[in-house]
């Protein structure tokens, strides 16, 4: 299958290798400079210790060709910024969207193309230099269909799925969103205000009272009658990537622009339509976001 992936950062360069071991992968840049060295270089991948050399090929993200699938993988606020690309995408093109959060579920339902996917990605990966990623957790994606026809999810897993980088198929598009959402909402802003990695707010008893404290605000927003069961899922993502940085934490120290609209923000606007009082998130949201400046 030609796959298109557009954005060439730490998910970009990583589904790229993974899925070029049996696709033919075209990674779409925002720059010149990393098609050129990815061109001439090729795609580094560190796995485990080992370091891999992929061949792929890399165009200009205002350059797009004729492809089966694409997977989007630039960050929910640049969106936008690609927002003309999609005109040249064929509107019979099946586009698949890993963002993080809520927010980028309102513009991808602006979009005129039939077969609309939404992925859950569960890897940790890590862009360490242009034409380098590090993939520093190996999880599995999670795929439901947004708009269009479930049938065609299940030939494009097929197609995707390799050893050992998995993907799924969700029924339900809107429970795996918000499974990730609640996650996220969690652990990337308190880890990023406290400068915590995320094994810390389980063993720190005054961070994992404020983990309480978000969660029951988050609880109440989506309306979730088993508490526990979310609580454990935290707990256990925190114990599994204990020794790491949030990319909300990593995002603030690299003083890059956060996904906090997405993550909270999108559970803020959620409250206000439910007209709940959320203190603890609104504390978190106007903390980051004053952070970023
Ligand atoms: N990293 C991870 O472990 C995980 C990430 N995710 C999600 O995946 C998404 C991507 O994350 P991640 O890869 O870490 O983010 P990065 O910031 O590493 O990558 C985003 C990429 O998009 C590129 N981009 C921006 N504008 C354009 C454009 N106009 N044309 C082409 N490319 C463009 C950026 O290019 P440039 O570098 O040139 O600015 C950058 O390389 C996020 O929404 C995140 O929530 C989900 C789970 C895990
Ligand atoms: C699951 C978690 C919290 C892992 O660090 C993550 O998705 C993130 O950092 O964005």
């Amino acid at each position: 299958m030609r796959i298109g992936i557009i954005g060439g950062g730490a998910i970009g360069l990583l589904f790229a290798c993974y899925l070029s071991k049996s696709n033919q992968v075209t990674l779409y840049c925002r720059t010149n400079e990393q098609v050129r060295l990815i061109n001439k270089y090729g795609i580094y991948l560190k796995h485990h210790g080992t370091v891999d050399n992929f061949t792929i090929k890399a165009q200009p993200s205002d350059e797009i060709s004729a492809e089966d699938l694409f997977i989007i993988a630039v960050k929910q606020y640049q969106l936008e910024q690609i927002e003309r690309v999609f005109h040249h995408i064929p509107s019979q093109t099946p586009l698949i969207f890993i963002q993080n959060g809520v927010a980028h579920l309102k513009f991808i339902e602006n979009l005129s193309h039939e077969t609309i996917i939404v992925g859950v990605v569960e890897h940790g990966a890590l862009k360490e230099k242009t034409n380098y990623v590090h993939h520093t957790g190996e999880g599995l994606t999670r795929l439901a269909i947004f708009r269009g026809n479930e049938q065609f999810v299940g030939p494009i897993i097929h197609k995707l799925n390799t050893i050992p980088f998995p993907f799924i198929f969700e029924k339900d598009y809107l429970e795996m969103v918000f499974g990730k959402l609640i996650v996220n909402a969690v652990i990337n802003p308190l880890t990023a205000i406290l400068k915590a990695k995320n094994g810390e707010l389980m063993l720190n008893s005054h961070y994992l009272h404020l983990v309480h404290l978000v969660l029951d605000e988050v609880v109440k927003i989506l309306d979730i009658s088993d508490r526990e069961k979310v609580f454990m899922r935290i707990k256990t993502i925190c114990e599994n990537t204990a020794s790491n940085q949030s990319s909300m934490l990593k995002d603030i120290l690299n003083h890059r622009q956060t996904e906090i609209d997405g993550i909270i923000g999108g559970l803020l606007n959620m409250a206000e339509t439910k007209d709940l009082k959320v203190p603890v998130l609104q504390f978190l949201y106007h903390s980051i976001k004053g952070m970023e400046r």
